[in-house]
């Protein structure tokens, strides 16, 4: 099993490698590729842990090398935001690179499983999508946008709030990766009930969680070592998929039936040809419905502003 991390010298891509080189299965390969010359050295440096997973690195304009044999591809390349700026902020400059690199993958590597991380997601997985399909490769059940953190977050708050573990809060979070599009289902966390205060509150914190992350650190990027964590956990459930094991659930922003909109994050059982089954987002509170309805437009417009880049 091979893992290719595409951004792997930022604050993302260095804990994805670490958590990825502890806890790949045995006799799994980690290959690290970023433009920044640091990345051989970080692939040395992880190297000296003793974990049956062997590493490389590899820099400069040319990703083929870090891909040849790929079976898993995460895609962390890009810029991150600062105080005051939105996702959609970075398109200028993410969409050029997530093109560039998914352009790579489709002539290395088409096989492999795709999740993209880098933002505006929303609109960045339209792009990764649309890109394959020009080269012939797309398919569907292996492209993935990285909404884990979202997940993680939500059940992060919840414990918080309702003094539980949060390994034991399991909370869907449906739509997109930015502002409203974020919706987490708080009426079907199981054994946790909500005044409507704090659905309201809950669901503007998860919403607004990565801006608490940006303005805390003033400046300094955007969240890195939870969203490792994130990437981690959702690559690992790509791996284990990819190796036979049944019943993963994720959630991922994917292109499922076109529902709500050609892209939207929802529950997805994996298999090891990517996505087994389009699992449904399950009933919804009449204030979960309404937000859903209304985030539409703009999920919408994130998806056709990276159609339309690609047919530039
Ligand atoms: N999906 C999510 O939930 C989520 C969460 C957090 C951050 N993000 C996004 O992830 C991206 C990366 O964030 P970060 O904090 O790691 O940023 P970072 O600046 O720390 O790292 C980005 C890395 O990308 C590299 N890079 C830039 N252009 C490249 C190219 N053409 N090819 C290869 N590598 C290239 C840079 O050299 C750098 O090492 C941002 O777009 C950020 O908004 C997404
Ligand atoms: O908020 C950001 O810009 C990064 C990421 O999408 C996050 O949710 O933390």
């Amino acid at each position: 099993m091979k893992v290719a991390v595409l951004g792997a010298a930022g604050g993302i891509g260095q804990a994805l490698a670490l958590l990825l080189k502890t806890q790949l299965p045995s006799g799994s390969e980690l290959s690290l590729y970023d433009i920044a010359p640091v990345t051989p050295g970080v692939a040395v440096d992880l190297s000296h842990i003793p974990t049956p997973v062997d590493i490389k690195g590899f820099c400069g304009e040319d990703a083929r090398p870090a891909l040849i044999g790929a079976d898993v591809v995460l895609i962390s390349a890009g810029v991150a935001r600062k105080p005051g700026m939105d996702r959609a902020d970075l398109f200028n400059v993410n969409a050029g690179i997530v093109r560039n690199l998914v352009e790579q993958i489709a002539h290395t590597c088409p096989q492999a499983f795709i999740g993209i991380i880098t933002n505006p997601v929303n609109t960045t997985v339209a792009i990764a999508a649309d890109v394959l399909l020009r080269e012939g490769v797309y398919d569907k059940n292996k492209l993935f946008g990285v909404t884990t953190l979202d997940v993680i977050r939500s059940s992060t708050f919840i414990a918080g709030l309702k003094n539980k573990q949060p390994q034991d809060v399991h909370v869907p979070v449906i739509g997109g990766h930015s502002g409203v599009t974020i919706l987490p289902l708080l009426s079907q966390v199981e054994g946790i009930s909500f005044s409507e205060q704090e659905v309201v509150e809950l669901t503007r914190r998860i919403q607004n969680a990565g801006t608490e992350v940006v303005e805390a650190k003033a400046g300094g990027g955007s969240a890195t070592l939870s969203m490792g964590e994130a990437a981690a956990r959702f690559a690992l459930s790509l791996v284990r998929a990819r190796l036979g094991e049944n019943n993963i659930v994720e959630y991922a922003y994917v292109e499922g039936d076109g529902h709500y909109t050609r892209f939207f994050a929802q529950p997805v059982l994996l298999g090891q040809n990517g996505i087994a089954e389009f699992l449904d987002i399950g009933p919804l509170s009449r204030y979960e419905q309404e937000s859903l309805d209304s985030m539409l437009d703009v999920l919408n417009k994130d998806i056709e502003l990276g159609e339309a880049f690609v047919r530039s």
